[in-house]
């Protein structure tokens, strides 16, 4: 039987839902067809902290418990932190690159921007780390798609923007990028450039199928950098970092921030442990951070 895959509308849900519907056709033999869900945060054009955590994510997960469509395929640092009852991530798929990308006129990089230079970015998250670097610039609220976004450097709006990679990547701008921002200057999203594969945790024969797509070090970097930002109880739009990369050795680096919108107060912290101890090693760096401050830092940014 057919498996009907809920995607939102947008150029990069669909690119992202199609990657997934030819590899789970691939693991199962079973064909997929995706169901377009249009969910109240791409009917309105408010700032996303302001429409709330979760989006984007609670018309596909109603779907799924109404049972009209059989999974679905989110960006995972959508995800709120809370566990959907009755649903299940059945697989978190190799990661993109997690980085954030800046995308900048004439193919300047960060530093080669002018004081004064106008750059485009909704998360706080962005705006703080950037504004802590003090090189002048003017950071000016966007939202939109992918497209929308990277379109107000070429009109010449906006002298650049900055984008997770993972999104421009998934379709295939690649080559648009202008610099790939080192963690060290700007520490991405907990679970950026990651997916969330979910379906109906009674759906065991669909949750094992979907299992296949499983990446292992994916999903323990994943698990650390959420463990950070649920400890630390704040939302996909507050101004809290975290990354996690699996060393060789098999060893979790989670590295983790926690800023203030100004850039003026910030707190940069990592912890290290076992692949098993995922969970741990973000529970951990949450406290070390609380033990340094982060509630006042990020009180601040009430
Ligand atoms: N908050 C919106 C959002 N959710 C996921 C991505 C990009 C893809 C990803 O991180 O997997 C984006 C756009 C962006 O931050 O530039």
């Amino acid at each position: 039987m057919t498996l009907r895959l809920g995607t939102r509308g947008s150029a990069l849900a669909l690119a992202q839902s199609g990657l997934v519907a030819a590899a789970v056709e691939k693991a199962t033999g079973r064909k997929v067809e995706l169901v377009e869900i249009v969910t109240p945060g791409d009917r309105s054009a408010a700032p996303v902290a302001q429409l709330g955590v979760g989006v984007f994510v609670s018309a596909l997960r109603d779907a799924l418990l109404a049972k009209d469509i059989d999974f679905a395929v989110h960006s995972y640092k959508d995800l709120p932190t809370a566990p959907a009852d009755g649903l299940v991530i059945a697989a978190i798929p190799a990661r993109e690159d997690a980085r954030d990308a800046l995308v900048a006129r004439d193919n300047l990089t960060l530093t080669e921007l002018p004081s004064g230079a106008r750059i485009g970015t909704g998360a706080v998250r962005r705006i703080a780390q950037i504004n802590a670097l003090r090189l002048g610039f003017e950071l000016v609220p966007i939202r939109g798609n992918v497209d929308t976004r990277i379109s107000k450097v070429t009109s010449g709006e906006l002298d650049a923007v900055i984008l997770a990679r993972a999104g421009i990547a998934r379709l295939g701008r690649t080559s648009e990028i202008t610099e790939s921002l080192d963690p060290m200057l700007l520490l991405p999203a907990p679970a950026q450039g990651a997916l969330a594969v979910e379906c109906r945790s009674a759906d065991l024969d669909l949750a094992a199928a979907l299992a296949a797509l499983d990446h292992p070090s994916t999903r323990a970097a994943v698990t650390a950098e959420r463990a950070l930002l649920a400890a630390l109880e704040a939302g996909c739009s507050a101004p809290v970092a975290g990354l996690a990369e699996v060393t060789d050795d098999e060893e979790i680096y989670l590295r983790g921030g926690v800023f203030s919108p100004d850039g003026t107060d910030a707190i940069r912290l990592s912890a290290t442990g076992t692949l098993t101890d995922a969970e741990g090693v973000g529970r951990r760096l949450a406290a070390d951070l609380l033990a340094d401050g982060a509630n006042n830092v990020l009180g601040s940014a009430a």
